[in-house]
C-alpha cells in the first residue's frame, strides 16, 4: 500500500542545533497515525516541514507515491495537507460559520454568499456527526473545549483535505469531551482521510491509531502497527529510543 504521505530522510537544523536527522515517517488513507515522543522530541518540527512552515535541509516529502516541493502553508493546502494546531487558531468573536470560512470565504458578486457557506459548514458538520453544536450561527466564544476543537477539525476537513494533522487535539479536555473527539478522529479516517494525531496520551494513542511512530531525539525510533505492540513498548520507544528488537540499534547520543 502507498503511503498518502511519506517523509524520506528529512533533516532540520535551526542554526547549529540539529533538530530532525534523517526522518521517515508514512500516514496512509484510512489510517490514523499516531505521532508520539516526549517534549522536544521534534513533532512539531516534523509537522511544520510537512505543513510547508519550516524549509527542510535535506529529505524528500512525498504525496501519492510522488515528490512533492511544499514551500508555504498554500502549498500544503493545495495538496490537501491541513494541519490544527494546538492552539485552535478560532476568532472568538465570529460565529462557527464564519470561523469555518475565515480567510476562504465565498462570494457572490462582492458580497458574502452566507447561504452557501452555512449550507457547507452545515453539510460538513453533519457529515462528521457532528450533533453536539445547537446553532452554526453560534459564536466560537460560547462553545465548550470540545466542541472548538470539532469546529477546528470540521474546517480542517471543508477543504477537500486529504491528509489532516492533529497537535494533541485532547489535551485541554475532559473525559466525555476527549471520546468525542476521538470519535470523530476515528471517522475522519473512516472517511477516507489520511489522519496524523501528535498525542501524549497512550489511552488517546491506543484508542484510535492504525499505527505508531515513536520519535526519539529527532530521530524516528520506530514506525509500528499499533496493534503490533504493547503499550509498556511503546513507552520505552519514546524514553529510551529501543525496546527488545524494536527502535533505534545502539541507542543513540543526543
Ligand atoms: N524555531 C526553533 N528554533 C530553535 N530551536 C527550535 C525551534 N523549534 C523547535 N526547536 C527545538 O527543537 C526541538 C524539538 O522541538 P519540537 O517542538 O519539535 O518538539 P515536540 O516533540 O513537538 O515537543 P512538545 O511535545 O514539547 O511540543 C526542541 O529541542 C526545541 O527546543
Amino acid at each position: 500500500m502507498t503511503p498518502l504521505l511519506e517523509v524520506r530522510g528529512i533533516d532540520k537544523s535551526f542554526g547549529p542545533v540539529k533538530v530532525l536527522h534523517n526522518v521517515e515517517f508514512s500516514a496512509y488513507a484510512g489510517e490514523v497515525t499516531a505521532l508520539v515522543g516526549d517534549n522536544g522530541a521534534g513533532k512539531s518540527t516534523l509537522v511544520k516541514c510537512i505543513g510547508g512552515i519550516y524549509p527542510i535541509d535535506a529529505g524528500q516529502l512525498l504525496f501519492d507515491g510522488a515528490e512533492v516541493h511544499v514551500h508555504s502553508p498554500r502549498d500544503a493546502g493545495e495538496l490537501g495537507i491541513e494541519i490544527v494546531y494546538q492552539d485552535l487558531a478560532l476568532c472568538d468573536n465570529l460565529d462557527i460559520v464564519q470561523n469555518m470560512f475565515l480567510g476562504r470565504e465565498r462570494k457572490n458578486g462582492i458580497l458574502l454568499d452566507e447561504d452557501s457557506m452555512e449550507e457547507l459548514a452545515e453539510k460538513t458538520l453533519s457529515g462528521l456527526s457532528v450533533r453536539t453544536v445547537k446553532s452554526i450561527r453560534q459564536q466560537v466564544s460560547s462553545l465548550s473545549g470540545g466542541q472548538r476543537q470539532t469546529v477546528a477539525i470540521a474546517k480542517a476537513v471543508l477543504w477537500n483535505s486529504k491528509v489532516v494533522i492533529l497537535d494533541e487535539p485532547t489535551a485541554a479536555l475532559g473525559v466525555a469531551q476527549t471520546a468525542q473527539v476521538l470519535e470523530l478522529v476515528r471517522r475522519l479516517a473512516d472517511t477516507g482521510l489520511a489522519v496524523v494525531l501528535i498525542s501524549h496520551n497512550m489511552n488517546d494513542v491506543f484508542a484510535v491509531s492504525d499505527r505508531i511512530a515513536a520519535l526519539y531525539l529527532g530521530r524516528m525510533a520506530a514506525q509500528v502497527k499499533t496493534a503490533d505492540v504493547t503499550h509498556a513498548q511503546v513507552v520505552e520507544l519514546i524514553t529510551s529510543g529501543r525496546s527488545g528488537e524494536l527502535g533505534l540499534k545502539n541507542g543513540v547520543t543526543p
